[in-house]
């Protein structure tokens, strides 16, 4: 199993790190099989599992429960949760104690913030020294679709390119073990990788960075909603799925199913004797 300093390490030689999200046991499971290097427990399971156009609805609770079935389904793997929406930006006490949960409730190696606002970057430093291994997360931000006009393409321009430079640093410098930086140009993304020392995981960010993610439902066609640009399909599971439930269906209504393997049977005296019990 990964640790932050093996995926340190996995930077420094250059080795491409490949991270993937996961929100139950079986996919936890079979992410894990895959030879995946870390699993998120993403916030996207708004989306992806609990049918809401955001992330924004996504409790802490909700993380938490996603959390422990990964944990059961991944023995193996480094796991790392996102704290949902506001969480990080109420009173330090407050958020210090939903990273304490995930961490001891929720069974995660690590936690992720998204944004570089004040409070993430104290919090980041708290719970570092603490010893809680923090990812940040930057460029896009989903928990802040409502003041970002949407999930855009993030610091196209001089000025937010060079903003999120400094994010990086600081974020360095406040203790962060890693940065996810999502849907910004691969330019400034390979610039923040060369710029910090700690390992840079990319989603729409081009290829420059050291590791990739994505979201699981994507990357195996489960998904039912849009698939962003910077998604690549490995398999299409949703048509698979749904050729198997038809499948069932026609077996039900035609009889095909079940047959005699799958049907449990008794002594035929004794079936015969409550035959006649019926009818007396
Ligand atoms: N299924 C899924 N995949 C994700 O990658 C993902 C989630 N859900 N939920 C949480 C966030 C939201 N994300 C998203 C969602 C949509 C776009 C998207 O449609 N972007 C446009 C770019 C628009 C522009 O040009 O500015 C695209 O076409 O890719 C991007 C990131 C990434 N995360
Ligand atoms: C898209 C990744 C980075 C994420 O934060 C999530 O899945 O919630
Ligand atoms: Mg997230």
């Amino acid at each position: 199993m990964h640790t932050t300093v093996t995926l340190k390490a996995m930077k420094e030689n250059n080795e491409k790190i490949a991270m993937m999200t996961a929100y139950d046991a079986p996919g936890a499971a079979v992410v894990e099989t895959g030879g995946i290097d870390l699993i998120l427990v993403g916030d996207s399971a708004g989306m992806v599992i609990h049918g809401y156009d955001s992330t924004v609805p996504v409790t802490l609770e909700d993380m938490l429960l996603h959390t422990r079935a990964v944990r059961r389904g991944a023995k193996d793997t480094f796991v790392v949760t996102d704290i949902p929406f506001l969480l990080a930006h109420m009173d330090i006490a407050e958020s210090m104690r939903a990273a304490y949960r995930v961490m001891q409730e929720g069974g995660a190696h690590a936690i992720k913030l998204e944004g570089a606002s004040q409070e993430v970057m104290q919090l980041t430093e708290r719970l570092t020294a603490g010893g809680v291994p923090v990812m940040g997360h930057l460029g896009l931000t989903p928990q802040h679709a409502n003041v970002l006009g949407g999930f855009k393409v993030q610091a196209k321009e001089e000025e937010a390119a060079r903003q999120l430079l400094k994010d990086a640093e600081a974020l360095e410098a406040a203790g962060a073990f890693a940065i996810v930086l999502e849907c910004i140009p691969a330019q400034l993304a390979e610039q923040v990788t060369k710029h910090v020392s700690v390992p840079v995981i990319g989603i729409g960010a081009g290829a420059h960075t050291d590791g990739q993610v994505l979201v699981f439902h994507d990357a195996v066609g489960f998904g039912t909603g849009h698939v962003p640009k910077f998604v690549k399909t490995y398999a299409n599971i949703y048509e698979t799925v749904a050729e198997a439930v038809e499948t069932y269906v026609t077996d039900v209504k035609s009889g095909a199913f079940p047959e005699k393997k799958h049907t449990f049977q008794m002594n035929e005296d004794v079936a015969g004797r409550l035959y006649k019990g019926v009818e007396s």
